[in-house]
């Protein structure tokens, strides 16, 4: 890994602790960050520099997926972190922040890389470009790497803003956006399933595929996040940005190179490709919105989304929504892509299914075997898998025709402790490689295309559909499957009673 010092702005904040310290702590074991590194946590409250690595270690004791003691390797771990108070609006403290960082340069023989993370309410993201220019924090030696968090924006509008207010002080190749799922290992592992297996390119489009689904389940609610939820729904908060992300990674072209640029190029023809709602009416016939009231979630009982902390009691802010999506080009036209969100859903799982069409003539309906559909289904999370579901005779029997799955399990084979999607998007911009991370113009016609919905939603309330913590969503998401004369897929694995799995592990 190149040097840097990694200057971590709101270092008191929930990821920090959550996130990027246990992130930092598994890049070290696994030799990834070497010894010319250091970290700067910078935020108001006051904290000595043995308060904050006391900080740093309880957070990567919780959340690491390596375990910690006090040892002499945690010494020369800790050593790396410094803490500064520091209010993001005094530019002078930035002057003095400039100068500890040129000191842990020295010490640690860095030779001028620097990487400003912004684990900060957006709002203050133009105010931190602006000064970490006029602090002198640019100059000099080395790269500038701005890590900015989402959400990139509230609509278009506002995300053309802050787009611009940081373009003020760094290039576009020095932005590194994130998006969390992009991290992902099978977020990553689609296109090497697409394009490095000659089986599945020929199959890949309208004449095979009969829909494509994508399920991002929690069974969470809003937690501590009331406010900034309210605010956002479940459109903005997942949908203009995991949601589409992994739709335009299932629908984009092969690149010629698996260069950042050239798959970024792909993704963005996917998302200049996707079918605008000219409508209100439209928004409401290929849409459902939802909000969880008071249910009963594994034996728990959880309240309703009006009734948490920081909601208004009359919000009709969604927590659930589902869409049927199209991409007008050659490779899928009407083909739809579902895809559907919730808080309080019975699983937490997030689960791509490509559903194929059905073979040409059923030889087996004199039998009166009616065929399941071939599945092939990518387990994003927590379980992390690929799964194809095929028909087979069942052994020992007259013929009977059964859907039998392969399974390849990555978190049973390899174990869950893959790599975090932080600790790879980390890594990722520390070594220059913006591959997973999103571009501007993919983002602006993200929000392009959700600000369609959200406007027309804006307009009436009477199509929120309210759905009991525990179930899978109003009714109306299951009917917007329907109409179409499919339905969605059980996640996880989790039959409804209707189909019997086999597991045939590879
Ligand atoms: N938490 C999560 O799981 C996720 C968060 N994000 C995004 O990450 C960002 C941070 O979120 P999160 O950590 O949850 O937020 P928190 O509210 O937990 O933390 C915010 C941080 O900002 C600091 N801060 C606030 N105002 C100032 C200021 N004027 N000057 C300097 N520091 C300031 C706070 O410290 P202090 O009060 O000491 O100044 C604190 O360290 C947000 O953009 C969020 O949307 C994205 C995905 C998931
Ligand atoms: O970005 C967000 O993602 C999380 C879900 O992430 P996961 O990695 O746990 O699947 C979601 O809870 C949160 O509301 C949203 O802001």
């Amino acid at each position: 890994m190149t040097s840097a010092v990694f200057l971590i702005f709101g270092a008191t904040g929930d990821l920090a602790r959550r996130k990027l310290f246990p992130a930092f702590y598994s890049l070290y074991r696994e030799r990834k960050l070497g010894d010319r590194f250091a970290v700067i946590g910078l935020a108001r409250r006051s904290r000595t520099n043995d308060q904050f690595r006391d900080d740093v270690y309880e957070s990567i004791q919780e959340f690491a997926r390596y375990n910690v003691t006090k040892d002499e390797q945690w010494d020369a771990f800790a050593e790396h972190f410094e803490y500064m108070s520091l209010d993001i609006n005094n530019v002078d403290g930035f002057r003095q922040l400039r100068e500890l960082t040129d000191r842990l340069d020295v010490k640690f023989d860095i030779g001028g890389n620097r990487l400003f993370y912004l684990a900060l309410a957006p709002e203050l993201f133009g105010n931190v470009s602006h000064n970490l220019k006029a602090g002198g924090l640019l100059e000099g030696a080395g790269w500038h790497r701005l890590v900015i968090e989402k959400p990139f924006g509230y609509d278009l509008p506002s995300a053309e803003k802050l787009n611009a207010e940081i373009r003020q002080v760094f290039e576009e190749q020095d932005i590194y956006r994130i998006d969390h799922y992009l991290g992902k290992e099978m977020v990553q592992n689609i296109n090497v399933v697409r394009f490095a297996n000659a089986f599945f390119e020929p199959l890949w489009n309208n004449k095979y595929i009969a829909n494509i689904q994508i399920t991002l389940s929690e069974t969470v609610g809003v937690e501590e996040r009331g406010g900034y939820y309210e605010h956002s729904g479940a459109l903005r908060d997942m949908g203009q940005n995991h949601m589409l992300q992994m739709l335009a990674i299932m629908a984009m072209e092969p690149p010629s190179r698996m260069h950042p640029e050239d798959i970024r190029d792909e993704k963005v023809k996917v998302f200049r490709s996707l079918r605008g709602f000219q409508t209100a009416a439209e928004v409401r016939a290929n849409t459902v919105r939802g909000q969880y009231v008071a249910g009963n979630i594994k034996g728990e009982q959880v309240r309703g989304y009006r009734d948490e902390d920081k909601v208004n009691p009359e919000s009709t802010t969604e927590t659930y929504f589902a869409a049927r999506v199209f991409v007008d080009n050659f490779r899928w036209a009407g083909v739809p892509f579902y895809i559907r969100t919730g808080k309080r859903l019975p699983v937490k799982t997030t689960e791509v299914v490509v559903e194929f069409k059905n073979v040409p003539n059923n030889v087996y309906l004199s039998r009166k075997h009616k065929l399941e559909p071939n599945l092939l289904v990518f387990r994003v999370n927590p379980l992390e898998g690929i799964y194809f579901k095929m028909n087979a005779k069942q052994p020992g029997s007259e013929g009977t025709i059964v859907p039998v799955a392969m399974d390849f399990c990555q978190s049973c084979q390899i174990g869950l402790n893959t790599p975090e999607a932080y600790e790879r998007l980390l890594y990722d911009a520390a070594r220059g490689d913006s591959t997973y991370f999103t571009r501007w113009d993919e983002v602006a016609l993200a929000w392009k295309y959700v600000d369609k919905i959200a406007s027309a939603w804006g307009e009436r309330t009477d199509d929120l559909h309210l759905y009991s913590a525990g179930t899978w969503g109003p009714e109306q998401g299951q009917q917007l499957v329907a109409e179409d004369g499919f339905r969605w897929w059980p996640v996880n694995g989790q039959d409804e009673g209707e189909v019997t799995w086999g597991h045939t592990q590879m």
